[in-house]
């Protein structure tokens, strides 16, 4: 398939790496909201910076084309994508994490959640950690996880970043380095703590799920997730 990549930073390029290697074409490869023309690809895939993210994936939708995008940080503006998509009868998966490894992380979040909400002595909180380059904090996944436990444990409705407060998920947000991507989801009480942890070793695993859910849009009509993608859950 012929792929535009809306963004061609690290992640651009680590797309454009296991395309090439699944016999894919790049057609577009760009850092910059104009100057291309999308009708040329078969399909985009976006991973900008949080105020492009909006203008890109809107453009596709109006120009016919399907498109996967990985940009955290704009999702004030989802439910202006949806109704886009609805209006042009496009095809659109966001997800906040692309990488199988993350997408089974999120199920066994969502387990754990519903068994600790029977179990009040423990508190949960969520930490991230990223590289210095980050625009956003908290990262995507981070906030996924947070809904998660919110859809599942009676005791939390909403998450703060660094900070606690009653009914709140503290999500901790650091940045180290040139560290990829890890969360890490902690129950403690007095006695004990329990954690589930999810490290991302380099950015293969997010580029190929983006590939993948790609791959899988093409013959397809409205909005989806991972989890329609994978399957799983
Ligand atoms: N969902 C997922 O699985 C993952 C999501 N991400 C997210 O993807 C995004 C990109 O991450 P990285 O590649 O690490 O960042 P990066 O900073 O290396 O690359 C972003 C690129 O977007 C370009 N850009 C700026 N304005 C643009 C525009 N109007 N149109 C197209 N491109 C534009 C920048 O010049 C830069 O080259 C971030 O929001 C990050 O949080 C990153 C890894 C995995
Ligand atoms: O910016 C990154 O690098 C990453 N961003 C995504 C997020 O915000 O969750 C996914 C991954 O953790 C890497």
């Amino acid at each position: 398939m012929k792929i535009a990549l809306l963004g061609y930073g690290k992640m651009g390029k680590a797309i454009e790496e296991i395309a090439l290697l699944r016999g894919h074409q790049i057609v577009i490869k760009t850092s910059d909201e104009d100057g291309y023309d999308i009708t040329q690809a078969d399909v985009a895939i976006d991973f900008s910076v949080p105020k492009a993210a909006f203008f890109n994936i809107a453009k596709c939708l109006k120009h016919g084309v399907p498109v996967i995008s990985g940009t955290t940080g704009w999702l004030d503006n989802y439910e202006n994508i949806v109704s886009i998509c609805k209006e042009e009868n496009g095809a659109f998966i966001y997800a906040s994490n692309f990488s199988l490894g993350v997408n089974i992380f999120f199920e066994l979040n969502k387990n754990l959640a519903k068994i600790m909400s029977q179990l009040k002595q423990y508190n949960v909180s969520i930490e991230e950690i990223h590289h210095t380059q980050k625009l956003d904090a908290p990262s995507g996944t981070a906030i996924t996880l947070a809904e998660g436990i919110i859809s599942e444990h009676s005791e939390y409705s909403k998450w703060l970043l660094n900070e606690s407060k009653e009914k709140a998920i503290p999500i901790n947000a650091k940045r180290i380095d040139s560290v990829p991507g890890t969360h890490i989801i902690d129950y403690s009480s007095i006695t004990d703590s329990i954690q589930l942890t999810h490290t991302a070793h380099n950015r293969q695993g997010f580029a190929l799920g983006a590939i993948i859910a790609a791959e899988w849009i093409l013959d397809k009509k409205g909005i989806f997730t991972m989890k329609d993608v994978l399957n799983i859950g």
